[in-house]
């Protein structure tokens, strides 16, 4: 792969279910790995560097400089995927995506690519286009952690002078199972697509939904067009496209009340 063949990028999260498939992708670009987690990875390519962090280690931002260290660029990846207690969101999420982009500052790695979510404007009506410009309304308090992460991004831009997109995943699953699905679904090869147009883009700081070409899609995809990503896959060719009536918010149950306060439990 052009631009990315020969580079070494570290991958936060790297153990998870994007982490994974991501790296095996990557690695078939002929990208050098360092692959961080607090679970055990497995190595996809000769040589490929493995931190495991302690989960108690997560604050040692010197630790993750030195992880980061001769770097190109970084992929975080790393948090808590969905909804959950919004200290633990804080902790993981905010001041992690923190330590990711201050970590890069110290190690001089120039760039760094955020998982951001859909989650994001998960309020928004199913009868709204979305498109990374508007106000963010977030579903819940995960979406809140992920605003804070990209306006972590722009700061880390402007006042430190690092490379930033943020990506706003879609749902990243086998197959679309759902109604929902059949608008959000981001497949593994358009994920890889994704990533891939965010590592080489030449651009300072974006912000674009990263989903497939699905024949109905509640987003914008020009942003992400403009770094180079051009999603192929069609969530309608492997589910029906129930109708959603306006008036629902596009993410769905995250978006219910119930959905947040099932999940709220530390204080
Ligand atoms: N899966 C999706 O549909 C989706 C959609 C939008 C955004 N995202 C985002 O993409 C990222 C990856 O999602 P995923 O589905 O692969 O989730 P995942 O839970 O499978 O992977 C997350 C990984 O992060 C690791 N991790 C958690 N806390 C950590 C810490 N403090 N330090 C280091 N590693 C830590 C976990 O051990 C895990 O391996 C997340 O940030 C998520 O919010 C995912
Ligand atoms: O919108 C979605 O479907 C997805 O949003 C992502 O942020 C979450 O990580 C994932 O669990 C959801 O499935």
């Amino acid at each position: 792969m052009d631009g990315l063949s020969g580079q070494t990028w570290a991958i936060t999260g790297a153990a998870g279910r994007i982490g994974s498939d991501l790296r095996q992708a990557l690695a078939g670009d002929g990208v050098r790995l360092v692959s961080v987690d607090v679970a055990p990875v497995q190595p996809v390519h000769d040589g490929e560097q493995v931190h495991r962090l302690d989960v108690a280690d997560v604050a040692d931002l010197d630790g993750l400089a030195r992880a980061l260290t001769g770097c190109d660029g970084v992929v975080h990846l790393a948090g808590i995927p969905d909804e959950a207690d919004f200290h633990d969101l804080a902790e993981i999420n905010i001041v992690g995506t923190y330590h990711a982009l201050e970590a890069a500052r110290r190690a001089e790695v120039p760039r760094l690519v955020l998982a951001s979510s859909n989650r994001v404007t998960g309020c928004y009506d199913v009868a709204t286009t979305v498109d990374p410009g508007v106000p963010p309304r977030p579903d819940g308090f995960y979406g809140v952690s992920k605003v804070a992460g990209e306006a972590l991004c722009r700061l880390y831009v402007d006042k430190f002078g690092l490379r930033t997109v943020a990506l706003r995943i879609g749902s990243y699953e086998e197959r679309p199972v759902s109604a929902r699905h059949a608008r959000t679904w981001l497949s593994r090869d358009d994920a890889a697509r994704a990533f891939r147009a965010a590592m080489t883009a030449d651009v300072r700081f974006a912000v674009c939904y990263a989903v497939s070409a699905n024949r109905e899609l509640w987003w914008d995809l020009a942003d992400g067009r403009a770094l180079g990503f051009e999603p192929v896959d069609d969530a309608g060719d492997l589910v029906p496209l129930t109708p959603i009536p306006p008036g629902t918010p596009q993410g769905g149950e995250f978006a219910t009340p119930g959905y947040s306060l099932e999940r709220m439990h530390r204080r």
